[in-house]
């Protein structure tokens, strides 16, 4: 099964692209979902939060005050670190979990839609990158209209990840998101179809024999990772 990671920057498009994807029947595992899942009340996560940012940051029935927490962790880079290594573990195990049963139940592709793909190093691990971009100044309008906030708490979070373009000089495919949602669309569209071309004979093979499975997706990291290696190179010396 090839597993694709979507990712882009905040408020360039990422979760709506991703509703495009699903709306095509494209399996799509989401790590905002899952890592809102994994901290609930009652869980491990949910009482290391509690143990390491304090009791403030509940609502009064016991779960996530998610604002608060957010304007503590995206102004310093410290608490964030923390944060992450909270919640970070438990979303990778559910989501390995989620692409394990897409493979059992025979998907040919599956997409994985994480916000810090290439922040947390997973890009290395799978089989094709898209990233959801789009100009900062429409990132910034976008952000600040979606979440009503100011333009300093948006840059903020702006700045808590990777400039987009830099996300995007890691992609196998780049979707630009500064047109219409039409447009947005189409180019879901053409990825959809591509994805099902390059998997058309692969997947039944490798589902039937694991362990050509395991060779094919030894040799994709690979080759991913040499091509990786001259890309940002690449991408290195024309910035220098
Ligand atoms: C800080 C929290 C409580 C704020 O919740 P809120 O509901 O306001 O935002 P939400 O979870 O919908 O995230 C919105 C976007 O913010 C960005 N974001 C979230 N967490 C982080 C982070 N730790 N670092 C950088 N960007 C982040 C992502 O682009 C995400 O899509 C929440 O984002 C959180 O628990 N973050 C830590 C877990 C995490 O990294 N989640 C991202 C996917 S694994
Ligand atoms: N092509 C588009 N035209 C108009 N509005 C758009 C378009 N794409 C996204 N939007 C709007 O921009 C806002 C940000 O989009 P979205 O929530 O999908 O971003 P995101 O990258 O998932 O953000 P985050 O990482 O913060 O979750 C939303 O209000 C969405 O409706």
């Amino acid at each position: 099964m090839l597993v694709a990671g979507l990712t882009g920057g905040i408020a360039t498009g990422k979760s709506t692209a991703s509703s495009l994807f699903k709306s095509h029947s494209v399996v799509v595992v989401d790590a905002d979902v899952i890592s809102r899942q994994v901290v609930l009340p009652g869980t491990r996560a949910h009482s290391q939060i509690v143990t390491h940012f304090g009791k403030e940051i509940l609502l009064p029935d016991g779960s996530l005050d998610r604002p608060k927490l957010g304007a503590v962790i995206f102004g310093d880079e410290q608490k964030r670190r923390q944060l992450n290594s909270i919640v970070h573990p438990a979303v990778r195990r559910a989501m390995l979990w989620q692409v394990i049963k897409g493979w059992v139940r025979g998907e040919r592709f599956c997409i994985i839609d994480v916000p810090l793909l290439i922040e947390t190093g997973l890009h290395k691990w799978i089989g094709s990158v898209i990233v959801v971009s789009c100009s900062e100044e429409m990132q910034l309008k976008r952000l600040m209209a979606r979440d009503k906030s100011t333009e300093d708490a948006a840059m903020s979070r702006i700045r808590s990840q990777l400039p987009i373009s830099v996300k995007a000089s890691y992609a196998d495919v780049v979707i630009d998101n500064d047109g219409e949602l039409s447009e947005l669309d189409g180019q879901v569209h053409n990825i959809v179809e591509k994805l099902k071309e390059e998997t058309k004979w692969t997947w039944a093979c490798e589902w039937l024999v694991p362990p050509l499975g395991l060779f094919a997706a030894v040799f994709t990291v690979s080759v991913r990772a040499a091509t990786r290696w001259a890309k940002q190179n690449t991408y290195h010396q024309k910035k220098n």
